[in-house]
């Protein structure tokens, strides 16, 4: 079997030598411009259109992310891209759902502590005790209950927080509450405490975090943006924090990364922000998923992580 590998800042040498372990017998390589070698499976993340134009005898490509929004919107540009009728597969948490858990849960204890209204109150040096919010007024609502979103609620259940989510269609959860499609959306929103997105993107969710949807959170309520930029109007977003009826926000994702210098978002004193570090690409766990994925394929088998091409992630 023939393997070809492009990620445009990865350590290729160190995929490789993972990726060896776990298939002996395999041989895999670093792809370059010109290599028109054979290849069975593709691994990329960003490949150029050289990479795998006409590839059709290829068996799988797998991006080496969860979100399959940029090649999939580079593919509409180019349907070169990728090669039709080759299944795309992307990575299913490979050690992104505790990350996310981590980055979510101590988020989301930093705004029920009071931590920011302590922070502030020390900038002015001042010594004042709050008083405690409740949990049962900190509903928190998370947009997306795929495979990050949906441990992502589980570990907030753990902390004893009410937990609702929001999917395309109903989860059998125990002690999450579940909403489904536009219709519920509404009723999603309402009494959210702490928005958490966890979408991927496609037509149907780019500026779900809008005005509309904003108004109808809690009073005082919080956003966590960990999925993608264009999810967030990021000026609405503003215009509730300046009003009041938002609390406060911290963003991972931003509609153009890095986010520009000019940005009013860096100076907002209520928006806290990372660049894109929510949860990173782990080789090993990558690694392992993709060989057993190869595994399956190669015995015919039905492997998850298939990318629905129509639905876009
Ligand atoms: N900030 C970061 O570092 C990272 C961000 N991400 C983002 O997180 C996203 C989610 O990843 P996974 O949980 O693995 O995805 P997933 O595909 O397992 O879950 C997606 C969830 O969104 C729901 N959904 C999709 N379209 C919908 C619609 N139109 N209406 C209602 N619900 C809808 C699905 O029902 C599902 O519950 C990725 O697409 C990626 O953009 C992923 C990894 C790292
Ligand atoms: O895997 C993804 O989709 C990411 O955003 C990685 O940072």
């Amino acid at each position: 079997m023939d393997i070809i590998f492009y990620h445009p800042t990865f350590d290729a040498n160190h995929w490789i030598s993972l990726l060896q372990r776990q298939l002996p017998e395999a041989r895999i390589r670093e792809w370059r411009s010109g290599d028109n070698g054979p290849a069975d499976y593709a691994l990329v993340w960003h490949p150029p259109v050289e990479m795998l134009r006409g590839r059709t005898g290829l068996k799988a490509v797998f991006a080496l992310g969860a979100g399959v929004d940029s090649i999939l919107s580079k593919l509409k540009k180019d349907p070169d891209l990728l090669p039709a009728g080759v299944p795309l597969f992307r990575l299913e948490d490979t050690g992104m759902a505790e990350q996310m858990q981590e980055y979510a849960v101590s988020q989301v204890l930093h705004w029920f502590r009071r931590f920011d209204d302590y922070q502030a109150l020390k900038l002015q040096a001042k010594w004042e005790p709050l008083a405690d919010y409740e949990r049962e007024d900190f509903t928190i609502g998370i947009l997306g209950a795929g495979v990050l979103g949906g441990k992502v609620a589980e570990s907030l259940v753990g902390w004893g927080f009410p937990v609702r989510c929001w999917s395309r269609s109903h989860k059998n959860y125990s002690r999450i509450k579940s909403f489904a499609g536009r219709e519920e959306l509404s009723a999603f929103a309402n009494n959210t405490r702490v928005l958490i997105n966890l979408l991927p993107n496609t037509p149907e969710t780019v500026g779900i975090i809008n005005s509309e949807l904003v108004n109808q959170l809690a009073d005082n309520a919080y956003v966590l943006n960990l999925a993608r930029g264009v999810h967030l109007v990021e000026d609405d977003l503003l215009t509730a924090l300046d009003s009041g009826k938002l609390k406060g926000a911290m963003l991972d994702v931003f509609s153009r990364e890095p986010l520009p210098a000019e940005s009013p978002l860096w100076r907002h004193p209520r928006v806290a922000i990372t660049p894109h570090v929510a949860a990173v690409t782990r080789p090993a766990q990558a690694v392992e998923f993709i060989s057993s994925t190869i595994i399956q394929l190669d015995k015919g088998q039905h492997p998850t992580g298939q990318v629905d091409l129509q639905r876009g992630y």
